[in-house]
């Protein structure tokens, strides 16, 4: 038997009263990488936030590591969408990267120079060291999500929620990005990741979710990665898997 890191029960999410997640009980698998795929609208992004406590349940139930979200917090990491993050909020690369140390500071909120440090070798990592004093704003989408990584990095979650991170991003930063992923699986971490190229589903995860406002299937790549499910989901289109 898998280890389930969080296990949701009866989760329905509504927005005015339309409902956009139904019924859903689903198991994510500790230290997987595991994909959310489903057609536009299908409720992946409310289904992250449901998850992490930040979208009102109509029902359900959830817990991480056993327990509440509100006591798991230092280990989550949350990459929201690109295109939801107001970007030209003044702040610069290398303090977007150190808000990923606030959750593991005292009282006194004041990052110290080890932080800092943890914070300068994330970009370093995702070779964007040399921006670090640059405003948010005057990077490329690419950069802007690479960013982000770094801040996930210097935060040392056991969890790391992504929403579509690879959305308009050029080929380096999608690599970097995948590394980062299997990297963080070597060290017995989990990830969550809302994701659309059905063609890289099998390179890049190992467990899925397929979801059209309720669960179609989920469980290991290799098994339920069908042709089959994605109809299901109303989302074969042209591929072939
Ligand atoms: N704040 C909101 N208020 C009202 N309706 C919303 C809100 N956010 C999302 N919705 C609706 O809920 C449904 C699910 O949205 P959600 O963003 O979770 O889907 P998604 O699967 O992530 O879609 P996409 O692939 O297009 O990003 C959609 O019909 C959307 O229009």
């Amino acid at each position: 038997m898998d280890d389930i890191i969080i296990k949701v029960e009866d989760l329905s999410i509504a927005y005015d009263d339309k409902p956009v997640l139904w019924d859903n009980d689903i198991d994510i698998v500790k230290n997987s990488r595991t994909a959310i795929v489903g057609p536009n609208g299908a409720g992946k992004s409310t289904l992250i936030k449901g998850i992490l406590g930040l979208k009102k349940k109509l029902s359900g139930k959830v817990s991480i590591m056993g327990k509440d979200i509100r006591e798991v917090k230092k280990e989550i990491a949350y990459i929201p969408q690109s295109s939801s993050v107001n970007w030209d909020f003044p702040t610069t690369v290398i303090d977007v990267v150190l808000m990923g140390r606030y959750v593991h500071l005292g009282w006194i909120k004041r990052p110290a120079k080890s932080d800092l440090k943890l914070a300068e070798e994330a970009l370093e990592k995702i070779g964007m060291l040399e921006f670090k004093d640059r405003q948010i704003s005057q990077l490329s989408g690419g950069q802007k999500q690479r960013v982000f990584i770094a801040r996930a990095i210097a935060q040392d979650a056991t969890i790391y929620f992504m929403d579509e991170p690879l959305a308009g991003v050029d080929n380096k930063t999608e690599n970097v990005i995948i590394d980062f992923l299997k990297e963080a699986q070597k060290k017995g971490k989990t990830s969550v990741v809302v994701h659309h190229d059905l063609n890289t589903v099998k390179d890049y995860f190992d467990h899925i979710i397929i979801l059209n406002k309720r669960v179609v299937a989920q469980g290991k790549v290799e098994d339920v990665f069908t042709r089959e499910n994605l109809r299901k989901a109303s989302m074969v289109g042209d591929f072939i898997v």
